[in-house]
């Protein structure tokens, strides 16, 4: 290991130097049209031993054994080890868990009418910060048609295309086998729990509904699990560990993924995604029955915050206005509904909202 000092901290650590040698940042090594490596890790003698090391202010110089020369940013190597990703995720402020009342209290944050999405950047960037912060927000004067979604939609992210369709039009008639297409109730669920991948964002707009009932609700999962570590410590780390199989089977479709409820980034223990399907569930087969008990009373303590009414956001769905959501954080159902309604609609892959935020220099 290489003992480092900063010159103006003066804090010390230690790197291993073969990570060194493999974080030389010159042009040789590093392809700066691609932000790719040039070479295999092969190609780096497993052995590669630093024989001349010299500070010059912020810069390191190191001539290594394999005649390679190579100039560091000090301050590059001190903020790209693992301690610093820790205490940067700890301190990370852009999230605004939310129950009703909160949510209700930044409502104006939310609301982005189509017309200063359309002509400004900047309002572009405020919704991208407010679905990051709040994971909802609601896109306004968008005439009621599947076309003026879409173009809502695009104007800030790609779309992701699944056997749903990339833009999605359903009603109760039975286009596929899913309660959705239904008048039925849809309890606080997030989708796609049978996907490798669920979708990031999910968006619902109204296009007519004339009827009773069909009233949406949303629920903050960040929320919901901050309570359950906080009041059911054990049940929390029960759904953090159980793989939960998810399904969805129609003819010429048979999707299946099995993962934990709630997911958490193992290094920095941030919640990462909230996958409940309650529906969707395939046969629960990855734990022993003598483990069953405790794994659906944790279940049934995670479903009785969720249901809490002070988590619940309801809110009658208006044609006109998109309602955009982090699918791998916000929970949302429907009650059920009489007469016509047809709701239109899309998914963002998770990859995309991220990449966009980061661009947007929102999240890291
Ligand atoms: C949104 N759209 C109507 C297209 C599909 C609905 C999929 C419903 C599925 N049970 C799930 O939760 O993923
Ligand atoms: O019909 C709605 O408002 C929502 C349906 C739903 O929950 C879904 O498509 O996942």
């Amino acid at each position: 290991m290489l003992l480092l000092k900063h010159p103006k901290t003066s804090q010390l650590i230690e790197i291993n130097e073969f990570w060194l040698r493999d974080h030389c940042r010159c042009g040789e090594c590093l392809n700066f049209e691609t932000n790719q490596r040039r070479y295999d890790v092969l190609d780096l003698p497993a052995d590669v031993m630093p024989l001349d090391v010299k500070y010059e202010g912020l810069n390191l110089q190191v001539h290594w054994s394999d005649a390679h020369q190579s100039n560091y940013d000090l301050d590059f190597i001190f903020n790209s080890q693992l301690e610093r990703l820790i205490d940067r995720r700890s301190k990370s402020t852009n999230l605004t868990p939310w129950n009703r009342s909160i949510i209700l209290q930044n409502e104006r944050h939310l609301r982005f009418p189509l017309p200063q999405l359309v002509s400004s950047d900047n309002e572009v960037r405020s919704l991208v910060e407010s679905l990051v912060r709040y994971g909802i927000v609601f896109i306004d004067d968008v005439a009621p048609t599947a076309n003026m979604t879409e173009l809502a939609l695009r104007r800030v992210f790609p779309l992701m295309k699944t056997f749903f369709g990339e833009m999605w039009t359903f009603s109760d008639n039975p286009d596929h086998a899913d309660t959705a297409y239904t008048k039925l109730y849809l309890g606080s669920h997030t989708d796609n729990t049978y996907f490798c991948d669920a979708a990031g964002l999910q968006a619902l707009h109204c296009i007519e509904h004339s009827g009773s009932g069909g009233e949406n609700f949303f629920v903050d999962g960040l929320h919901v699990v901050h309570e359950l570590k906080r009041r059911y410590p054990a049940a929390y780390d029960v759904l953090c560990r159980v793989q939960v199989p998810g399904e969805y089977i129609e003819k010429g479709e048979q999707h299946y993924h099995t993962a934990p409820i709630i997911q958490v980034n193992p290094l920095t223990q941030e919640f990462v995604q909230l996958r409940l399907n309650v529906y969707d569930r395939a046969v629960f087969n990855t734990i022993p029955q003598a483990e069953m008990a405790e794994f659906y009373d944790s279940l049934r303590q995670l479903l009785l915050i969720v249901k809490d009414n002070q988590e619940q956001w309801a809110l009658k769905l208006l044609p006109g206005s998109i309602v955009l959501f982090d699918n791998w954080r916000v929970l949302h159902g429907r009650e059920a509904y009489t007469g016509s309604r047809t709701m239109s609609g899309s998914y963002v892959q998770r990859t995309d909202f991220l990449s966009k935020a980061r661009v947007l220099g929102i999240i890291d």
